[in-house]
């Protein structure tokens, strides 16, 4: 299945949505295509020779400045792949209301080919390559990490972006997020994504507009498949885990296991550290990853690897009532239509894995305001919660047990802010689709409201702006 199939879902999802907005003649159209794509190579010499890299990174609309977004690293990254993610990048900051648009890098590279020492080289490279161009800068194009980086990667380039030496040296830790806490990165960002797939699965389960499923209006005993267990496939397990969810399968790159008892997730995860592969986990069974899909019937599949997970092709054949989108983009456009027809339901990557980009969001405010969240009221909050606590205790005459003693308490570190913050926006987001979806006609996605929803402000900024 190619990246051009990945764009085309976009753009057709797009389609659909302006179809139900009144939109100024030509805007729909621009709203589905991005504004640029820079396409780079370099040289870089490993191993004696020098090693020619292609990059990408793609801006869909700087209706709001910064753009932001990930930087992927794969073997098959390109172009399109690109643009498909900077488009949704426009889209999900639009629907969770954070003030960025939308952007996204790529590296045509195998992580995994290349030493710690060597990949620096390459990113410190892509850095300067894309510094030359604005491509990263605090105030105009903000990276941060996707498939294959993380926090290492975008510590070297904020660091090589600070050996370059921005004209605004006093912002310029702001030029990337999801850096590591030491280097200016923000408590929350490594679990963000997956957190915000359980305050989305929790909004959605607990609304009074949506059906229940398994008979249950909460994630306990609800059962799950995961496929790509990385940094967004791990965290989403562990909360659904903490939540009385239970995890069933794990269907990773080179095989799948399956437990109908539940798989353990930090043991998994343990093991996998442990044994280079998910493989053969005791107590599971392990299958080739092409079946792990459609090996068994579960309650929930949360596809958290890469595009094009459901399409045409195996569509008819996954038996589950709740597709939840980790990844961008694992369902085609024409698969989410055949999934809708057998009544199962997509909640959508624009809203599910936003909270990556929100807690971004958080760092880069952190970064350029050079405070961390919940500093100056902290002390002030736990005298007060402790003055509550006290007088409590002296009623009820016995002390007060946990968790309440610590919520009353009111004890919030920069984890609990982030957290609560995350939480605000996710539920917000998810009431704003349903409030719309109550406008369009029974049968419309859950997809295609929220694409409304964000469309529909994208628009009003470029009427704002008279476009
Ligand atoms: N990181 C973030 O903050 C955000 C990520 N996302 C999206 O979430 C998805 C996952 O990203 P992330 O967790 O960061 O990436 P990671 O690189 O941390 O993990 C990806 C995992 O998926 C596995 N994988 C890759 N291809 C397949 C496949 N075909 N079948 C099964 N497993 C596969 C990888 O295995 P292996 O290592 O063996 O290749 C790896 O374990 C992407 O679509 C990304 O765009 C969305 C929002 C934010
Ligand atoms: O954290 C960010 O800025 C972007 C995360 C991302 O790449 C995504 O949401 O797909």
């Amino acid at each position: 299945m190619s990246q051009q199939e990945f764009l085309n879902s976009v753009q057709h999802f797009i389609e659909t949505a302006t179809s139900h907005l009144d939109l100024p003649d030509g805007l729909a159209e621009r709203i589905a295509q991005c504004n640029s794509t820079y396409s780079v190579r370099f040289g870089v010499k490993l191993r004696g020779r020098i090693h020619s890299f292609q990059g990408w990174r793609s801006v869909h609309s700087e209706h709001i400045e910064p753009v932001k977004g990930g930087i992927r690293y794969a073997p098959d990254s390109d172009q399109e792949e690109v643009e498909a993610l900077a488009s949704l990048m426009s889209l999900k900051c639009a629907l969770v209301n954070v003030p960025f648009g939308g952007s996204k890098g790529g590296l045509a590279i195998d992580p995994n080919a290349w030493t710690e020492d060597e990949l620096e080289k390459i990113t410190r490279r892509f850095t300067q390559e894309l510094a030359r161009r604005d491509l990263i800068n605090p105030g105009r194009n903000v990276p941060a990490p996707d498939m294959g980086t993380g926090e290492r990667e975008m510590a070297w380039m904020a660091d090589e972006y600070r050996r370059i030496g921005s004209s605004d040296a006093m912002n310029q830790n702001a030029c990337v997020t999801g850096k590591p806490v030491a280097r200016g990165g923000i408590a929350g960002r490594v679990e963000a994504t997956g957190r915000g797939l359980q305050y989305a699965l929790q909004s959605y389960l607990s609304h009074p507009d949506t059906a229940p499923v398994a008979g249950q209006k909460t994630p306990k005993g609800l059962t799950v498949v995961v496929q790509g267990f990385g940094n967004v496939g791990y965290h989403a397990a562990k909360f659904l885990e903490q939540d009385g969810a239970k995890i069933v399968g794990i269907v990773e790159h080179d095989c799948a296991i399956f437990n109908t008892d539940g798989l353990d997730v930090e043991a998994v995860a343990a093991h996998r550290t442990e044994s280079g592969s998910v493989a053969n986990f005791p107590g599971a069974e392990t299958v080739p990853s092409e079946q792990g899909l459609t090996y068994m019937a579960a309650d929930i599949l949360i596809p958290a690897a890469k595009e094009n997970a459901i399409t045409l092709e195996n569509c008819n054949d996954v038996n589950y009532s709740l597709i939840v989108e980790a990844a961008n983009g694992p369902v085609t456009a024409d698969a989410e239509e055949c999934l809708t027809k057998r009544g199962i339901v997509v909640l959508p990557d624009l809203y599910v894995n936003a909270g990556g980009v929100v807690v971004s969001y958080f760092e880069w405010v952190k970064n350029i305001t050079h405070l961390p969240f919940g500093l100056m009221d902290r002390r002030q909050n736990i005298r007060a919660g402790t003055a509550v606590v006290n007088a409590l205790e002296e009623i009820a005459g016995r002390p007060l047990q946990e968790p309440q003693r610590t919520q009353i308490s009111r004890d919030a570190r920069e984890i609990d802010v982030v957290r609560s913050g995350l939480e605000e926006i996710m539920v917000q987001a998810f009431d704003d689709i349903m409030e719309r979806k109550r406008t369009l006609p029974a049968n419309t996605t859950l997809r295609t409201a929220g694409y409304v929803v964000t469309i529909a402000r994208i628009a009003e900024y470029y009427r704002a702006i008279g476009l």
